[in-house]
């Protein structure tokens, strides 16, 4: 422990191992993909809306909670001092209350299913369990060989957002696909930015990340050319009429992706400046994703 970090104050270390800002990225491709079945259908269940967000919360704590458990065992964190394994001193504790989370939030999707009288919603939600599982559990760790991103993309994306319009219509949806490759590239990005600060711990854990894989200058441009994508796609599909026009709203997540590409461009070989990069990445994805299911339901 290097003198700099025993000086951050335990609620901060607290905050940052919790991190509240990232559960916008469980309540997204809910939030979308209940708006682009409203748009479709005029449908909506708000019991079942609150329930799947609470779930979504919940399969996400397990995910992060985890996460810090497996990455006890490898030796990974061993630096990050805002690791709940860390902070406790208990993997053990930590490993029963992420299977706590992952137990009630599997109950919350149960419950859907039950009032669905349709199993369809459990499946397809085990599934991006068994996905969040291969990132970062034995034998798999998918992320260690940098293949976390593509696991996120489709837990995210295309299942999670399935999940969300299926709980509302029991029916399935081009136009929700369309946008699940939008929310899927803005959340992989989010995670695509978490690894440029830690390509030393990486690289010594036996880490592939992408940014280890690329550098980070490369993987600086390979992260403005996804930025970059979400908005002339969305566009595209407002142009071929599948999305509504409402739906460019989203493009006023513009600032922050300017300031998201710029920072990094800038900042991406200096790990203490470009560590909070993964927050404006968050920045972005909250905005876009939250205009773009606004654009659906104005738009309907
Ligand atoms: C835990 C995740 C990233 C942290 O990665 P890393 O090890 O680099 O972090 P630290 O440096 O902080 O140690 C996110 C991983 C996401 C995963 C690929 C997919 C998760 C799927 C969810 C379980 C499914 C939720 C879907 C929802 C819509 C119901
Ligand atoms: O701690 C992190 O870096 C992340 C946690 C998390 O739950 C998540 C979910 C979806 C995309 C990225 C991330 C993270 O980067």
């Amino acid at each position: 422990m290097t003198t700099n970090q025993i000086s951050i104050p335990k609620n901060k270390l607290w905050m940052a191992a919790i991190k509240p800002p990232m559960y916008s990225v469980a309540i997204m491709p809910i939030w979308v993909g209940s708006a682009v079945a409203f748009a479709e259908t005029k449908i909506f269940n708000g019991v079942i809306f609150a329930v799947f967000i609470t779930a979504a919360i919940l399969i996400l704590a397990w995910e992060n909670i985890s996460n810090d458990v497996f990455d006890a065992e490898t030796g990974i964190d061993k630096n990050k001092h805002h690791s709940l394994v860390n902070l406790t001193g208990n993997k053990q504790l930590m490993f029963w209350l992420g299977n706590l989370c992952l137990g009630s939030g599997l109950l919350g999707i149960i419950a859907i299913a039950l009032l669905q009288k349709d199993p369809t919603v459990i499946g397809i939600i085990l599934l991006c369990c068994g996905l969040g599982y291969m990132y970062q559990g034995p034998p798999f760790r998918l992320g260690y060989q940098g293949l976390g991103e593509i696991l996120c993309f489709f837990a995210f994306g295309p299942l999670g957002m399935t999940a969300a319009y299926y709980s509302q219509t029991q029916t399935w949806s081009i136009t929700n696909l369309a946008a699940a490759v939008i929310v899927g590239i803005v959340t992989s990005l989010v995670l695509f930015c978490s690894h440029f600060h830690q390509v030393k711990d990486d690289i010594a854990a036996g880490k592939r990340s992408p940014i280890v894989r690329l550098g980070t200058a490369k993987g600086a441009q390979v992260l403005v050319g996804f930025t970059a994508s979400i908005y002339p796609l969305s566009l595209l599909l407002v142009v071929l009429g599948i999305f509504p026009i409402w739906t460019l709203l989203s493009w006023l997540s513009l600032p922050f992706a300017f300031q998201l590409c710029r920072h990094v461009l800038e900042n991406h070989h200096l790990p203490e400046k470009v560590s909070n990069c993964k927050f404006i990445a968050v920045k972005v994805h909250f905005l876009s994703c939250l205009l773009l299911g606004l654009g659906f339901v104005i738009g309907s």
